[in-house]
């Protein structure tokens, strides 16, 4: 089914973010059609993950100005360009910041879920065909982000960052599943991979802490140890599996200790769902010797690194991380939402706000107070 547009450049809305930390500005941006490997989508709903606002505060190396932000969101497929065989207009897609080929030395490896296809050209804020971009501001180019930029009515990606989705699913809750609860899940089976009677510990209560004890009590955790600086993330983090709370705030020992005391020695597992350093520190340090695991899953500002006494890792602990908790997009995205749609998985839980794409710069603030997990932007009011 052909659309009118098909073949023209769409002129719609879009928040432009010009400058790190400047409000965004609701612009009439021109999105050019889909070459050659590439589609276009209509974006219905999106929502804000705090790494929309990490790059937004010019502290991501790969944040180019002016950008269009925005990575977890949900549309339907205005029109494809030539080669595009998996998906077409009309169809329910998740763009997916993680893409999945197939074909390339990652995909095949079997041992990770990065693919290398695009990645050069997401992280330099164009398309690979041509490496430029398909928006433009009266002329002006305007960089994509994370391959998705999904703060516009329309955006175009490359065919291997699409997942199709069941087109049953309600698209304003499963866009949710394009980052943080995904992740969160994925953190939880497929990287740390928790076993059933595991003493787990996760440091940040956001969604993606939340999304992880969820995923701990469905692998079956003894004990889920919530740790967050804001006593207000308690109530809720119960509804998600919780079921102990720890603020750092009341302790004058490190934080580490106080979890090592609770636990007979440590943790089996641990979650540094934040992106600080020292608290990645801690989350390692609060394993048990012999065999905790702690998996990175906070995205930490450039020139920050991580350290601790190597022999934490001589005497058993492990350090990892994980993007997109583990998952691979274009498979297991559509795997996720059926998950959602039997009722197995939350997400609608997830959601504490809604607003229009318009309202973005409001949406932003409210992601800097306790209330808010996640904030679902309606892209067509
Ligand atoms: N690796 C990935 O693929 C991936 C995917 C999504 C998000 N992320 C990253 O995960 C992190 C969490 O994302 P989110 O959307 O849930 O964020 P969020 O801001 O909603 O949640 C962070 C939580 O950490 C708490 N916190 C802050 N400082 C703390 C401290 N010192 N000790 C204990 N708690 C503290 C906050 O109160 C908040 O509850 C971010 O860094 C984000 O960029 C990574
Ligand atoms: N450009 C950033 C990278 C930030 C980062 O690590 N991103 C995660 C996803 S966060 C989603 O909310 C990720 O998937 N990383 C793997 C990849 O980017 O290929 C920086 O340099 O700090
Ligand atoms: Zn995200
Ligand atoms: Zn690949």
């Amino acid at each position: 089914m052909a659309s009118s547009t098909q073949g023209q450049v769409i002129t719609c809305k879009a928040a432009v973010a010009y400058e790190p930390n400047k409000p965004m500005v609701i612009e009439d941006v021109q999105v050019a059609p889909p070459q050659t490997g590439e589609v276009r989508i209509k974006i219905l709903f999106t929502a804000l993950c705090h790494t929309d606002h990490y790059t937004w505060s010019g502290k991501d190396p790969e944040g180019l100005f002016p950008c269009i932000l925005g990575h977890e969101a949900a549309g339907i497929v205005e029109s494809v360009g030539e080669g595009v065989t998996e998906v077409q207009p009309g169809d329910h897609v998740i763009p997916c910041y993680q893409a999945e080929c197939r074909e390339c030395k990652f995909c095949k490896s079997g041992k990770t879920n990065l693919c290398g296809k695009v990645r050069v050209a997401t992280g330099a804020g164009v398309m690979m065909n041509d490496r430029k971009s398909r928006f433009s501001v009266n002329g002006k180019p305007i960089y994509h982000f994370m391959g998705t930029s999904t703060f516009s009515q329309y955006t175009v990606v490359h065919d291997v960052s699409v997942a199709k989705i069941n087109p049953q699913a309600p698209l304003e809750k499963v866009c949710l599943l394009g980052c943080g609860v995904s992740t969160g899940l994925g953190a939880v089976w497929n990287t740390a991979k928790v076993e059933a009677g595991s003493i787990v510990a996760v440091f940040g209560l956001g969604t993606v802490g939340l999304a992880v004890a969820e995923g701990a009590k469905s692998a079956g955790a003894s004990r889920i140890i919530g740790i967050d600086i804001d006593s207000k993330k308690f109530d809720v983090a119960k509804n998600f599996g919780v079921t102990e709370f720890v603020n750092p705030k009341d302790h004058d020992k490190p934080i580490q200790q106080v979890i090592v005391d609770l636990t007979d020695g440590g943790v089996d597992y641990s979650f540094e769902c934040i992106g600080n350093v020292s608290v990645m520190r801690a989350a390692l340090e609060c394993c048990h010797k012999g065999w905790g695991t702690s998996v990175i899953v906070g995205v930490a500002a450039s020139g920050q690194e991580i350290s601790t006494r190597p022999f934490q890792l001589v005497t058993g602990r492990v350090w990892k991380g994980t993007a997109f908790g583990g998952f691979k997009s274009r498979t297991q995205v559509p795997w996720l939402v059926e998950k959602y749609m039997n009722k197995e998985i939350k997400v609608d839980e997830y959601i504490t706000h809604t607003m229009t794409l318009t309202e973005i710069n409001k949406a932003f603030d409210l992601l800097h107070e306790g209330g808010c997990l996640r904030c679902v932007l309606t892209a067509h009011e």
